[in-house]
């Protein structure tokens, strides 16, 4: 039976270790912080349970449009009550998947961990964990997976104190609403707290670098998002470079690298994330990284010491819970000698949790644009679609991509209140290489936003004369 030593318990690890357990290895997992790691416990399911929340605000702000009159201050946030269900829930899934994992055999060490001996065959390395009570213990395995996630990544001008400067797994201890956040970053992290504040009431400042929110996302998107943001009263400060952040007893200031400031009561920093890797012992193991820290991956999750695979945040392929769980699962496949195939980045689906959500999959317009891929593009706005009229949904829209002699699907973005479920027809349609006319033809419900899918297909389908 193949001894496998995991490091880290978050999406890569626990998925890993039920995929190594399913083929009958030995299992130990040793995480330092809690089974389902930071996505559970401080990042993805914190900020999407958080996000729940907010949406109750969102509807009630749109009741009025639709003839239902409350009044959006009737609706009183109970903070405490807000943060507790967020960590209420963490806990009980982190539980949860720690139950999963005992049931099927996998030992789990609290514990941190580091590579000790490092060779070929079997038990050729050795996983040194320095426990909760000091002590420490060797754990001899055949395999090893690093699976140790990012931690967000700290300005030394600007260190979260957890009162007036925050990173964003300080937010749910806060006693009050902050009255003005200012929000340092636009990426997807900025850009989800900002909408999730903002529909709390609370006035939001966000400070972006770039010319844009998202800027790597869709653009159209991202201009959606803006609207709908200056609406809501969100000031976007653009080309904008936080160089350090100072506080005093009430408030909080940014300081432009322009030299200006941005003055609120309290300030986030959405500033990206850095690899969990600096206390591995990876260069003493062979074991090479890049210049941020993370570790080189092969597409099934080899790094370059025989027998050590990684997953996940660590490796920065792409920092989503999917991709970090499939190469997880590949890297067990691999090291039991399964089949396997090299993870596909082009078919990954993804969503970002603002209003409207925006989700992706596949290639995308700037690609096509770049030339990278001939491709046949359509947008359809959703203020056409039947069922977005009767919701008094006004923005919004579905694209779709597709090659442009076979019809075949290549990508596509959706920009709805519910995208990040809307995405599903197109990601099969592109993991399974179906052409738009297979789109055009199903049945969809009427009225629906998922009709605006068909159709989209359909208008794409009216040009393409060899399908
Ligand atoms: C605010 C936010 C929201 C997000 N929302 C989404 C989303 O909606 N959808 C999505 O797909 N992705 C989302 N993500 C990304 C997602 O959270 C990550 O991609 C995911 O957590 C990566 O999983 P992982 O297993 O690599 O690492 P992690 O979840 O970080 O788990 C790693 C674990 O390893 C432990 N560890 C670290 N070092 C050691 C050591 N030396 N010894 C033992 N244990 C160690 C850590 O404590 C942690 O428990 C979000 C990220 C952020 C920041
Ligand atoms: N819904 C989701 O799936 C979800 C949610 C959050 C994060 N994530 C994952 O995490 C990844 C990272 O996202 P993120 O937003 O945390 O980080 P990011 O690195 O994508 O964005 C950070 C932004 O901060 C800006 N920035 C950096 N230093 C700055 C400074 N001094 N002043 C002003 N701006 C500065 C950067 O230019 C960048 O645009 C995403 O790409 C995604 O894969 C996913």
């Amino acid at each position: 039976m193949a001894k496998i030593v995991i490091i880290g318990g978050g999406p890569a690890g626990y998925e890993a270790a039920l995929t190594g357990a399913a083929y009958g290895a030995e299992i130990t997992v040793i995480d330092s912080d809690g089974i389902g790691g930071a996505c559970v416990l401080w990042d993805c399911v914190p900020s999407k349970t958080f996000i729940a929340s907010t949406g109750i605000r969102t509807e009630v702000r749109r009741a009025v449009d639709l003839g239902i009159n409350i009044a959006t201050d009737q609706a009183m946030v109970t903070l405490p009550q807000i943060h507790q269900r967020v960590k209420d829930l963490a806990f009980a899934q982190s539980a949860d998947i720690r139950s999963r994992l005992i049931s099927e055999g996998v030992t789990i060490v609290n514990g941190t961990a580091r590579l000790g001996r490092t060779g070929t065959g079997i038990g050729a390395h050795e996983v040194v964990a320095t426990l909760a009570d000091g002590t420490t213990e060797t754990y001899e395995s055949d395999v090893v997976l690093i699976a140790t996630g990012a931690s967000p990544r700290i300005l030394p001008t600007a260190q979260p104190d957890g009162e007036r400067i925050l990173n964003w797994r300080q937010l749910y201890d806060l006693a009050e609403l902050p009255e003005h956040l200012v929000i340092v970053g636009s990426g997807v992290t900025g850009a989800e707290f900002a909408h999730a504040y903002t529909e709390l009431g609370v006035k939001v400042t966000l400070v972006s670098s770039r010319d844009r929110v998202l800027p790597h996302e869709d653009e159209d998107a991202a201009r959606v998002l803006e609207e709908a943001f200056s609406e809501r009263g969100v000031t976007l400060i653009k080309y904008a470079r936080a160089d350090r952040v100072t506080r005093d007893e009430d408030s909080a200031t940014v300081h432009l690298a322009d030299g200006k400031e941005v003055t609120g009561t309290h300030v986030l920093m959405t500033v990206g994330s850095v690899p969990n890797t600096g206390s591995l012992n990876l260069e003493e193991a062979g074991v090479v990284t890049d210049r941020g820290g993370y570790i080189t991956v092969d597409r099934v999750s080899r790094t370059s010491a025989p027998g050590v695979y990684a997953a996940g945040d660590c490796t920065g392929v792409l920092p989503l819970a999917s991709v970090a769980a499939m190469q997880g699962r590949i890297a067990m496949y691999h090291a039991l000698g399964e089949g396997v195939s090299p993870i596909r980045l082009k078919t990954v689906a993804s969503a970002i949790f603002t209003r409207p959500e925006i989700a992706n999959v596949g290639v995308s317009q700037k690609a096509i644009d770049a030339g990278e891929y001939p491709a046949r593009t359509v947008m359809l706005p959703l203020s056409t679609n039947p069922r977005a009229k009767m919701s008094g949904l006004r923005r919004g829209f579905v694209k779709i991509f597709c090659r442009p002699a076979t019809g075949v699907v290549i990508g596509g973005v959706v920009v709805a209140p519910n995208a990040s479920e809307l995405i599903l027809p197109i990601a099969i349609a592109v993991e399974n290489k179906l052409q738009v006319s297979e789109i055009a033809q199903t049945f969809s419900v009427y009225p629906s936003l998922s009709g605006s899918i068909t159709e989209a297909a359909r208008q794409l389908v009216r040009h393409d004369d060899l399908d």
